[in-house]
C-alpha cells in the first residue's frame, strides 16, 4: 500500500484534530508537519503519536517553551515560529497534500506558497478564498494544483458534481442550519450572549465559525467560497435553511434534476473524502442515517432581515475586488470582539456594513492590494469596536 504524505496547518483545532482522528483510524497516511497557534500541550501529544519532521508554533514564547521540552526528551522534531513556521510546514518537500485547517486569513500566505510548491490543498480554511479567491484560484490553475474542499457544503457540491459537466449546472443550493438563533425575534437577538451563540444546534466546531453560523456570516462566506471553487455566478448560488443538517448541499442541473449529498453531520466524512479523493474509503466509524427514524427534512428561506450578514456577503461578492477581503477582515475583528464580550451581537453586521461603505474598493487586486485592504479593515474596525466598547 502506498503511503500518502501530508502536513496539517492548524492541527490542534476542530478540523485539525478530526483530520488526525481519520488518519489514526486508517493508518495509511504519514504526517510530516503540524502547526498550532498556542496549544503546545496538545501539539506535544500529537508529536508523540504522529512523529512529524517539523512543527510550526505561531506564538514565539510557546515555540521556545516547546523547543525546550522537546530537547529535554531528546526529540529531533524541528520547531519554527511565526508565519515562517506555517509556510515551512506548508511547503515541506516530501508532502503531497496540505490540509489547511487554521482559522482566519492567516492561512492565505501559507496556502499560496503550498500551491506554488505544487501541493494538493485540502481546504477547510474558507477565509483564504474569501480574502483572495480570484488570486488563489488563478494560482492553482497556473501551478496545476488541485484544491479539494473540506467545508461540508462544498464537499457535498463537489461530490454532486462528479460525473457531470460544469456547463450543465443551473444553480448550487447551500444548506444552512440557521444557527442557534434561527427562531429568535429581532428583540430577542438584542439580548443574546456569547454562551448562547456558542451552542450550535448540530455541529461542534471552533468558536469563530460557530459565531459565524449564528450570524449567518458563515453561509455568506460559503457563498463566496462556492463562487471561487466552482466558478459560477453569484446569482447561481442559493441558500436554504435546513435545520437538520442532513442534506449538506445540492446541485440543480439545467434539465431540472437536483442531486444532493446526505449524511449524518460529521466532519470526518468531508475530511476523509478530501484525504483519499478520488477513492471513497471504508469508514465504519461514521454513523449511518437511519431512514426509519428520519421523520422529516425541513426547508425554509433564510431570514435575511434578521441576519443581514448573508446579504452583506452577496453584496461584497457582487462588488468584487477587495470588498470580500474587507468583509472577511472586519468580520474576524468583530467576532473576536464579540467573543471577548466587547461588542453586542447585533453590532456585528452594523460594523461590517460600515466598513464596506468606507472602503475604497480596488478592482483586480494584487496580493499587496489585498494585504493592505485587509490591514485597513482590521484597523478601522478595531477603532469602531473601541468606540462601541466605550459606550457600553
Ligand atoms: N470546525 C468545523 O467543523 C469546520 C471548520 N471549517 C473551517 O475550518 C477552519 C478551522 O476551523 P476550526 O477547526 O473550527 O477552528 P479552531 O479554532 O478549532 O482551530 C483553529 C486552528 O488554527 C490555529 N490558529 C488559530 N489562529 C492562528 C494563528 N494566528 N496562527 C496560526 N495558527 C492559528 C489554532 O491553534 P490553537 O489551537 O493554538 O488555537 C488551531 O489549531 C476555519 O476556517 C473554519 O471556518 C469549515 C467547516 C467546518
Ligand atoms: C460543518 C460545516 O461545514 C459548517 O460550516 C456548518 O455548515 C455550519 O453550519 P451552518 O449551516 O449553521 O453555518
Ligand atoms: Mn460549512
Amino acid at each position: 500500500m502506498r503511503t500518502k504524505k501530508i502536513a496539517i496547518l492548524g492541527s490542534t483545532g476542530s478540523i485539525g484534530t478530526q483530520t488526525l482522528d481519520v488518519i489514526k483510524k486508517d493508518g495509511d497516511i504519514q504526517v510530516l508537519g503540524l502547526t498550532t497557534h498556542v496549544n503546545i500541550e496538545l501539539l506535544e501529544e500529537q508529536i508523540e503519536v504522529f512523529s512529524p519532521q517539523v512543527v510550526g508554533v505561531f506564538n514565539s514564547d510557546k515555540a521556545i517553551e516547546l523547543q525546550r521540552k522537546l530537547k529535554q526528551k531528546g526529540s529531533k522534531v524541528e520547531v519554527i515560529t511565526g508565519i515562517e513556521g506555517l509556510i515551512t510546514v506548508a511547503t515541506l518537500s516530501e508532502a503531497e497534500m496540505i490540509v489547511t485547517a487554521v482559522v482566519g486569513m492567516i492561512g492565505l500566505l501559507p496556502t499560496i506558497e503550498a500551491i506554488k510548491a505544487g501541493k494538493t490543498i485540502a481546504l477547510a480554511n474558507k477565509e483564504t478564498l474569501v480574502t483572495a479567491g480570484e488570486l488563489v484560484m488563478n494560482l492553482a490553475k497556473k501551478y496545476n494544483t488541485p484544491i479539494l474542499p473540506v467545508d461540508s457544503e462544498h464537499s457535498a457540491i463537489f461530490q454532486c458534481l462528479r460525473g457531470n459537466e460544469a456547463t450543465s449546472i443551473s444553480r448550487l443550493i447551500l444548506t444552512a442550519s440557521g444557527g442557534p438563533f434561527r427562531d429568535y425575534t429581532k428583540e430577542q437577538l438584542r439580548e443574546v450572549t456569547v454562551e448562547q451563540a456558542l451552542k450550535h444546534p448540530n455541529w461542534v466546531m471552533g468558536s469563530k465559525i460557530t459565531i459565524d453560523s449564528a450570524t449567518l456570516m458563515n453561509k455568506g462566506l460559503e457563498v463566496i467560497e462556492a463562487k471561487y471553487l466552482f466558478d459560477v455566478e453569484a446569482s447561481q448560488i442559493d441558500v436554504v435553511v435546513h435545520k437538520e443538517s442532513i442534506i449538506h448541499s445540492m446541485v440543480e442541473y439545467k434539465d431540472g434534476s437536483t442531486i444532493a449529498q446526505l449524511g449524518v453531520p460529521d466532519m470526518r466524512h468531508p475530511i476523509a473524502y478530501a484525504l483519499y479523493y478520488p477513492e471513497r474509503k471504508e469508514a465504519e466509524y461514521i454513523h449511518r442515517l437511519d431512514w426509519t427514524k428520519l421523520s422529516a427534512l425541513s426547508f425554509s428561506p433564510p431570514k435575511k432581515d434578521l441576519f443581514p450578514c448573508l446579504d452583506l456577503a452577496y453584496e461584497a461578492l457582487k462588488i468584487g475586488g477587495t470588498m470580500p477581503t474587507v468583509l472577511n477582515a472586519t468580520n474576524e475583528i468583530v467576532v473576536e470582539s464579540f467573543l471577548k464580550k466587547h461588542l453586542p451581537f447585533n453590532e456585528i453586521p452594523t460594523i461590517i456594513h460600515n466598513a464596506m461603505e468606507k472602503h475604497i474598493c480596488i478592482n483586480s487586486p494584487s496580493l499587496d492590494d489585498i494585504l493592505k485592504s485587509d490591514e485597513w479593515a482590521r484597523e478601522w474596525s478595531r477603532k469602531k469596536v473601541e468606540a462601541c466598547w466605550q459606550k457600553l
